[in-house]
């Protein structure tokens, strides 16, 4: 599309206009040390996405690739007014909330003998059907059923039409660039047309989209059809825990009056300025931890598990959130209600 800036470019931009959210660059500084100290760890590796994540496949085959793509179709708006009232899934004895909701619940259905990952399946799934698949253990229902059902029935169609029903037929089309799946993700389903305006200028973030390539690389372990020559260029993913969690470790402040509207729990709209420039600065401020680390490991002389890039600073960030979720109590994080993020 032209004159629409990349997910790096949109960032850059926003950063530098934004009037509510602001980049501390000795917050930046610190998180850089934190992850200093994991450089060489288990963590900041592609490795990771199997090794701590129970519900992510382990398997790095057809199935697995096309168990990424249903759960990033559906990997948007978990979160709920309270947090003591939210949709819950047990699965395997563990109850899982938020995104690991979605995931437990692909897999409840598989065990089910629903054929959750099929696209001849979902691409005619009907709503009903979708209500029992991300049923919760709880009276409140996971967020947007309707929404998924419809985006379900959307994307299944025409991943049948375009790509006989698989989405490693679309990893396949991409020459081993994650740029070129990114775009023919866009191009091809348009649930992922994460793309918004600031200050007069198109912008994307494709949040999904680049969470999806991520994922695809991780499940593939980044080799065969998963070894993307250029996946240092896909940028962290724009949702509404990595904002939370980089204020909580001092590397991006709010306004004052934006932080009262967050804390008394105001929604945004998707694509209003405050919104833009929470997701833009939080992206810009991954991309200078990123440069930052990149410095103190060449300073250090440290040896990393091959390169570092902004996928793996994300996996930990949004893990890091997870498992502070209690530290990070009084830090709002801002409530758009959208198909995402
Ligand atoms: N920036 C970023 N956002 C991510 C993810 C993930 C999970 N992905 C990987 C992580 C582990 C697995 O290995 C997955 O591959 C979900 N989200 C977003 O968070 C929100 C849900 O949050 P909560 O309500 O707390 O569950 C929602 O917008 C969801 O879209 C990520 O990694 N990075």
């Amino acid at each position: 599309m032209d004159g629409l800036l990349t997910p790096r470019e949109s960032a850059k931009f926003i950063a530098e206009n934004s009037r509510d959210v602001f980049i501390d660059g000795g917050g930046v500084r610190r998180v850089a040390e934190l992850l200093l100290a994991k450089a060489a760890g288990p963590e900041l590796r592609v490795g990771a996405w199997k090794a701590f994540h129970e519900l992510n496949p382990k398997a790095a085959d057809e199935a697995a690739v096309n168990w990424v793509f249903v759960t990033d179709t559906l990997n948007f708006s978990f979160w709920s007014e309270s947090d003591e009232h939210k949709c819950l899934v047990g699965y395997g004895g563990k109850t899982y909330s938020g995104y690991w909701s979605l995931c437990a619940a692909v897999n409840r259905a598989l065990d089910e003998g629903i054929p959750m990952t099929s696209a001849s399946y979902y691409a005619t799934v009907t709503l009903d059907e979708v209500r029992h698949i991300l049923r919760s253990d709880t009276d409140v229902p996971m967020p947007l059923i309707e929404e998924r059902h419809r985006i379900l029935n959307e994307t299944g169609k025409i991943l049948l039409e375009k790509f006989e029903g698989s989405f490693l037929n679309c990893v396949r089309k991409s020459d081993k660039s994650a740029q070129k799946l990114l775009h023919l993700v866009v191009e091809s389903f348009p649930s992922y047309r994460d793309v918004t305006q600031f200050e007069g200028k198109r912008i994307s973030f494709y949040k999904r989209a680049q969470i999806l390539v991520a994922d695809t690389w991780s499940v593939l372990e980044g080799k065969g059809d998963g070894c993307f020559k250029d996946i240092s260029r896909i940028t962290m993913f724009a949702d509404y825990r990595l904002p939370q969690v980089l204020v909580y470790l001092g590397a991006l402040k709010y306004s004052d009056e934006l932080l009262e509207k967050l804390l008394k729990g105001e929604m945004l709209l998707y694509g209003n300025r405050q919104e833009v420039e929470i997701r833009g600065c939080s992206l810009w401020c991954v991309e200078l931890i990123r440069d930052c680390l990149l410095e103190l490991t060449e300073k250090k002389g440290e040896k990393t598990s091959g390169e570092i890039n902004s996928i793996l600073l994300d996996y930990f960030l949004w893990d890091y959130a997870r498992d502070h979720r209690e530290d990070m109590k009084g830090i709002p994080f801002h409530h758009t209600r959208c198909i995402y993020y």
